[in-house]
Formats: structure tokens, sequence, C-alpha cells
């Protein structure tokens, strides 16, 4: 460094450069710190991770409000009373932002853990294939970086310019107020989690999607299901293409497809999907390989960027934008980082996404190929299911033609652990017949797993280890 003339010196030195402290960044910092590596993390805001912030937990904590409200209104069913549900919204945001706010904390306190200087603020971009600059003209020097920028969401022409009304999961929790009516466009996670959760809060909802499939469901009885369910608790316009403009009242849409309307909305949600946030970056100075949407490209093994020193976790590099996998690309990233060039790869777990509608829509596994061992059990009349007036919806296991379970797809109730088991039997490589060997409780809802389990046992004429009446008196126990 001393030969260089000052004006090329940069300002700091590391082996590895994190870019970005969310899940992911933190992560990759974190195990390339571990891994003997001096690390640096840069981050324009350290305001904590998307997922505390304006992901996973505010959406969880409407999630939460609105099954209070759900509850109270149906248990007059089991012949309890409580009343008129009143929804007081000013205190369903207070508390939503409160909770939030803790948890944030929670992420933020992770800062205060790095070593001294560790912590660098500032918007990274690349000057060069291990040279960054930082906006306040800052240059870093890196033997590896890895990009963990994130991601935004991607709101369409029609929406845009037209001022606060137009929402996403940016703005959604800082409304004072519930909205007197949505419109949320989107049926992917974003839109179906909160949608149903507005809905059930007593503001009157209306999803619209382009597409005819909510949740990218792949059975359609799997999809019936979560549509009869979610069409309880708002309208839903499949099919339908919009069009948004301004209007006294609110937003007025404009739709035509498989339906056609207009009407006026005080707010509207967009939850279209979201797109890695890589602009600022001028990756053309990195020197990387990109794709047609402008993300690098790179081995979701080992997470590096072509055969360069750069690597990419979470939302980035748009593979699966979920929290446990940020949290793994990032991990693998910062030890490959570390390591860099002797790179190796890391542990991908089984493919698993879980929609918090109500019931849950769950996904494990690789999509059903033409071998593939498909059956069901029915919670339309399931025991527990039904002791609980929740009765409804399906499981659809997924297996090889040994009988080794490969996959699922569930919406009934229960799914969010249900998938759990499922999901850790598959990376486990359990047969149906291994899984019938396990114990299972009187009554549950796991129980209504033994109906799919001996059918896929039956088709492959593996031993059904389950023979035991259901003392339920309902079906598929
Ligand atoms: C509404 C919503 C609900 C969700 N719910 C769930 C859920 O229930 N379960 C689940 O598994 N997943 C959920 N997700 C997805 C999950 O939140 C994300 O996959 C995850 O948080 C992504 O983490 P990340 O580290 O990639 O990004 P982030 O946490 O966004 O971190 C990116 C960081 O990069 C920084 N940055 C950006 N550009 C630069 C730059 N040029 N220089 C320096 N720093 C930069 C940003 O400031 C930010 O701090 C949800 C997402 C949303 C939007
Ligand atoms: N529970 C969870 O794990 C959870 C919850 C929320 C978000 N997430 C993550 O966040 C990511 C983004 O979620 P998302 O729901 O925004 O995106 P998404 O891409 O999953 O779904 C977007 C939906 O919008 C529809 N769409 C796109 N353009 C449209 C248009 N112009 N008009 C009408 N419909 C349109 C698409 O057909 C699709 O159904 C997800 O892929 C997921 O990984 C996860």
């Amino acid at each position: 460094m001393r030969d260089l003339p000052e004006a090329a010196r940069p300002d700091l030195t590391c082996d590895v450069a994190v870019i970005g402290a969310g899940t992911a960044g933190i992560a990759a910092e974190r195990s390339a710190r571990e891994h003997g590596a001096r690390t640096l993390l840069i981050d324009p805001e350290f305001r904590g991770t998307l997922c505390a912030n304006t992901g996973c937990m505010p959406s969880k904590l409407l999630i939460v409000a609105a099954r209070a409200a759900h509850d109270a209104r149906r248990a007059p069913v089991f012949g309890v009373q409580p009343g008129s549900v009143q929804i007081d919204g000013p205190a369903v945001m207070a508390r939503l932002r409160e909770e939030r706010d803790r948890f944030v904390e929670f992420t933020r306190e992770s800062f205060d853990d790095l070593p001294p200087d560790t912590a660098i603020t500032g918007r990274a971009r690349f000057t060069g294939p291990a040279t960054l600059m930082l906006e306040d003209g800052r240059r870093v020097e890196a033997k590896a970086v890895v990009i963990a920028t994130g991601s935004a969401p991607v709101v369409p022409a029609p929406f845009r310019d037209l001022g606060p009304r137009i929402l996403t999961n940016e703005t959604l929790f800082e409304l004072p107020d519930l909205p007197d009516s949505l419109a949320v466009i989107g049926g992917g996670p974003i839109g179906l989690e909160l949608a149903q959760a507005m809905g059930r809060l007593g503001v009157a909802v209306t999803l619209f999607d382009h597409e005819t499939r909510l949740g990218k469901a792949r059975e359609d009885d799997i999809h019936d299901a979560l549509s009869r369910a979610v069409g309880r608790d708002l309208t839903l316009c499949l099919g339908a293409d919009t069009e948004a403009r301004a209007d006294p009242q609110g937003i007025r849409l404009d739709w035509s497809g498989d339906s056609e309307g207009h009407a006026v909305f005080s707010h509207v949600l967009v939850a279209t999907g979201r797109a890695p946030l890589l602009d600022d970056l001028d990756l053309t100075a990195s020197g990387l390989d990109l794709d047609d949407h402008g993300t690098p490209v790179f081995d979701r093994d080992t997470m590096r960027c072509g055969g360069s020193a750069i690597f990419i976790a979470g939302d980035a590099d748009a593979d699966v934008p979920l929290l446990h996998e940020a949290s793994t690309e990032g991990e693998i990233a910062g030890r490959n980082a570390a390591c860099h060039p002797r790179v190796r790869p890391g542990h991908r777990s089984t493919p698993f996404t879980l929609t918090f509608t109500d019931p849950p829509l769950a996904q494990v596994g690789e999509e059903p190929g033409d071998d593939t061992i498909i059956a069901r059990s029915d919670y339309s009349d399931q025991g527990r299911a039904r002791a609980e007036a929740r009765a409804e919806g399906l499981v659809v296991l997924y297996a090889d033609p040994q009988g080794r379970l490969t996959g699922a797809e569930l919406c009934c109730p229960g799914a969010e652990h249900l998938s759990h088991l499922l999901v850790w039997a598959v990376q486990s490589g359990a047969t149906a017949a291994d899984m019938l060997l396990l114990p299972f409780y009187h009554p549950t809802l796991e129980e209504g797993l033994k109906g799919a389990l001996n059918q896929i046992c039956r088709q492959v004429r593996l031993p059904e280890a389950d023979r035991q009446a259901s003392a339920g008196g309902a079906r598929n126990g």
C-alpha cells in the first residue's frame, strides 16, 4: 500500500467487505469474521433488517390482530357469546408498531456487538472487481466482496405517482388507522397475507391478480381450498388487469379480463413482486456476468459470482427471497468470501414456503414429476379440525416410486406446523412407512396425515404401519 501514490490509496481496507446490513449481510459478516477475515459491513442506514422493519414481523403482527378479531366473531359457534366485536384501528396499528419497534431494536443491537470500526455508514458502489466507493467519496479495497443489498417492491406504471394512498409494505404499517377500503394488487404471499388480515379487521378488501392462480398453488384442489378460505374475508378478482387513477375519494380502479368493473378505494396496496436492489451498485465496474434482469450470475451452492471474488446473498440474488434462505446464503457467502479462493459448497435445505393465511398455504420440496406418487388427506372432516370448527382443506403428499417423501402442498388448519414435520421428513429421506412407525398422538391435526401416508404405502407396496382405527369418530383421524 505504501508504494501507491496518495491519491490512489484506499481509505479503508479489509479481507471481506459486505454490502448491506440486513439478514443476509449480518450473517455474511459474522461468518466471514468467524473464518478469520477482517471485515467491513457497509450500509447507508443500519436501520435493522427488512424482516423486522417492514417484512415478516409487522405483517405477522397484523395477522395476529386479525386472528383475534376472527376468533371473537366465530366464538358463538361454541356457545360463547363475546358480544359485538369492535375493531379499534388506531390501537391495532399502535400495537403493531410498538411490538415491531421492539423487534427492530433487537436487530439494531446486534450492530453494537460488531468489532470497532467494522460498521461503515454509506452506500457502496463498485469501481472495480475488488474496489468500492462510498457516496462520501471514501474508497474501500477488499480481497472479497459480498453483495447483500436486499430487494424493493416493484410498483407497476399505473400505480406510480398517485400519492400516499398507494401503499407498499414500506408504507402500510405506518398508517395511523386501518383504511376504509383497500384494493390489493397481487395475490402472492404479501398480497394474500395482508389482504386477509385487513379483511378480518373489518376493511372492505378486493384482491386483484392478473393471473388466475393465487400463491403459485401447484394443485387445483389446494388452490380451490385457498380461494374458498380467503374468499370469505375479501372479494377475489382473478385474471383481471387493472388501471388506476386519482379520485377525490381515493383511488379509482377500472378492471377488465375475467371480470370487469370499477370502484373507488380509499387505499391500494401494491404487492406485485419485489426486485433486487442492484441499480446503485454500478455492477458494470465489477466485471460480473449479469443475467437478462441485470442480476449477477452465481452458483447457489457456493454463492460465488462466476469465477470472481464477489459473492451474493439474500433477496439481492432473486433466487429464494425468504428469511431463512437469506440467513443461510449469507453464512455460505461470508465463509467462502473469507476462504476465497478455496470456496466449497454449503448446505442448502429442502425448498419450503409458507404463506400465513388462515388456513396457511405451504409448499415443500420440488414440483412433482411424471413418476411422482401423489396422495391426499382431506381435512374437511378431520377429527381435531372438526372439534375446533375449522375443518377444511387438504394435504397433498408427493413420494418417489420407493415411497420416499419428496414434497407436499398443504392448505389446511395447522399447515404451518404440519409442513414443518413434512419438510423435516423430506430432508431426512424418510419413507411414508417410516413416518407411520412414528407416534401420532390422538386427537391431533397430525393424525390427518396418516390417510395420505397409507395411500403412498399402498401404491408402492410398502407395509402400512398404521392399522389403528380412528377413535375420533370422524374420518381421517
Ligand atoms: C411484507 C413482507 C413479508 C415477509 N414475510 C416473510 C415471512 O413471513 N417469512 C419469510 O421467510 N420471509 C418473509 N419475507 C421475506 C424476507 O423478509 C426477506 O427475504 C429477507 O428479509 C431479505 O433479507 P436481505 O438481507 O436480503 O435484505 P434486507 O434485510 O433488506 O437487507 C438489505 C440491506 O442492504 C442495504 N443496502 C441496499 N443497497 C445498498 C448499497 N448500495 N450499499 C450499502 N447497503 C445497501 C439496505 O439498507 C439494507 O439494510 C417477507 C418480505 C416482505 C416484504
Ligand atoms: N410468508 C412468507 O414467507 C412471505 C410473506 C411475504 C413475502 N414473502 C416473500 O416476498 C416475495 C415477494 O412477495 P410478493 O407477494 O410481492 O410477490 P410474488 O412475486 O410472490 O407475487 C406477486 C403476485 O402479483 C401478481 N402480479 C404481478 N404484476 C401484477 C399486476 N400488474 N397486476 C396484478 N397482479 C400482478 C403476480 O401474478 C403474483 O401473483 C415473495 O416471493 C416471498 O419470497 C414471503
